[in-house]
């Protein structure tokens, strides 16, 4: 065993699961044997342990540096670190079984069933039968599919999406650090691609795995990337950086232009509620008499308060109007049902705004209630995910 791999296989967490390892490229270069460049003088870090997206037209040099990683193509010029190791001086054989690799084009083993073809490098690595056979049962429960209903059928009788997800089950399987993954879900329709994604990106959230994820698709690339690398030809880097500011303060036109004129709605799905973001309207409670509510309302100027219960829990609200009346808190107020978890991204709170024809949307922390959002509130945190990159007075124009 070599360095490369002695160090990818080294550093173990102590359940027995490998670290992720960063990765390093300095000065990377591809000059193809006909003279073409494919990547010129690449420097690029990707941080352990997170999903970083390659985006870029067709033949801006994605796959050409996803495959130097792992060494399908061997760099002109240049070193790879993985975990430090330089994997130039690698055995290509050792490096590619510690480096797990999906794409869609190089399907399952047609005539193995899907047991088999998952258990593949763990029969490399000399892993024993039982020791495979729980890891491979393990694996196919952990990307959705039913070891004792899917284990034992060839790929042909899975669906699509079922295949997809045996081929991240063999990528995973002896547990590397490194997981390169090119253009997955490509063939599969929108419905199913949305839902695979969703489970790739509930699978890195187990897993950990330091990702290089290719894809031409700059929706997938802000739903699913920690970071995105945009790239124009020769696999320059026109933009490194996180989905929010990418769409929030695109570095130039090229990338302004492949993020798309709507990168202000794009921004929504990608930016959290912070507590900051919220305002604070009267808060009354349930056991409150009318009175007391008009009066909260009346300091502050507002036209509606929220009540609450005695535990904090969100009841309903009660505009100003209807407090003038006769009654109790408990039953003038009404209902609230547009609320949404603090965990929820901008999007989904605009999106449950508009469904309920409401002016505000609840937040909510479990069930406790820490505020609201307005469309001005919202507007307002979706400038201030770029705050210190935004010109006050570019706000408005960056929407
Ligand atoms: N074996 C090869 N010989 C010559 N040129 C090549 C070879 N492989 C790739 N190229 C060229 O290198 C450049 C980068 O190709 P690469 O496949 O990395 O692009 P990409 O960004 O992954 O594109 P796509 O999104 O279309 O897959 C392209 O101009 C391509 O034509």
């Amino acid at each position: 065993m070599d360095a490369t791999a002695q160090a990818l296989d080294s550093a173990r967490t102590p359940d027995g699961s490998t670290r992720a390892a960063e990765i390093r490229l300095e000065g990377v270069s591809k000059v193809f044997a006909d003279g073409t460049v494919g990547v010129a003088e690449l420097d690029l870090t990707f941080a352990a342990g997170e999903l970083t997206v390659l985006v870029g037209p067709s033949g801006c040099g994605k796959t050409t540096t996803m495959k130097m990683i792992n060494r399908l193509i061997e760099p002109t010029t240049g070193r790879i670190l993985i975990a430090g190791e330089d994997v130039t001086r690698a055995r290509p054989d050792e490096l590619r079984r510690r480096i797990g690799y999906v794409v869609q084009s190089i399907g399952l083993f047609p005539h193995q069933t899907v047991r088999t073809n998952v258990g593949t490098v763990c029969r490399l690595l000399g892993w024993d039968r039982a020791r495979t056979r729980a890891r491979v049962d393990e694996l196919l429960s952990t990307v959705g599919l039913d070891p004792a209903v899917h284990g034992d059928r060839y790929p042909a009788q899975l669906s699509g999406g079922q295949r997809q997800r045996a081929g991240v089950a063999r990528a995973l399987a002896a547990d590397p650090p490194v997981l390169l993954v090119d253009e997955p879900f490509s063939a599969v329709d929108p419905v199913v691609r949305e839902r695979l994604q969703s489970e790739f990106l509930r699978l890195q959230q187990t897993v950990r795995k330091t990702i290089v994820f290719v894809t031409h698709d700059i929706e997938e690339a802000v739903r699913i990337g920690d970071r995105i690398a945009v790239m124009s030809q020769g696999g320059h880097v026109e933009q490194y950086a996180t989905p929010a500011e990418l769409l929030g303060r695109p570095a130039n036109a090229f990338v302004a232009d492949f993020v798309g004129a709507d990168r202000g709605l794009k921004r929504l799905a990608v930016t959290g509620i912070d507590a900051a973001d919220l305002e604070q309207p009267p808060v009354v409670h349930v056991a409150d008499g009318l009175a007391d509510a008009r009066a909260a309302m009346e300091r502050t100027g507002a036209r509606w308060a929220v009540v609450l219960d005695d535990a904090g829990r969100l009841h309903g609200w009660l505009s100003a109007e209807r407090s003038r009346g006769a009654g109790t808190v408990a039953t003038t107020a009404r209902r609230m049902e547009a609320w949404v978890s603090q965990d929820a991204s901008l999007k989904a709170a605009f999106s449950t705004m508009l469904q309920h024809e409401a002016g505000w949307v609840a937040v909510l922390d479990g069930d406790r209630f820490l505020g609201v959002l307005t469309p001005e509130s919202l507007h307002a945190a979706l400038r201030r995910s770029v705050e210190g990159r935004v010109p006050e007075t570019a706000g408005a124009a960056q929407l």
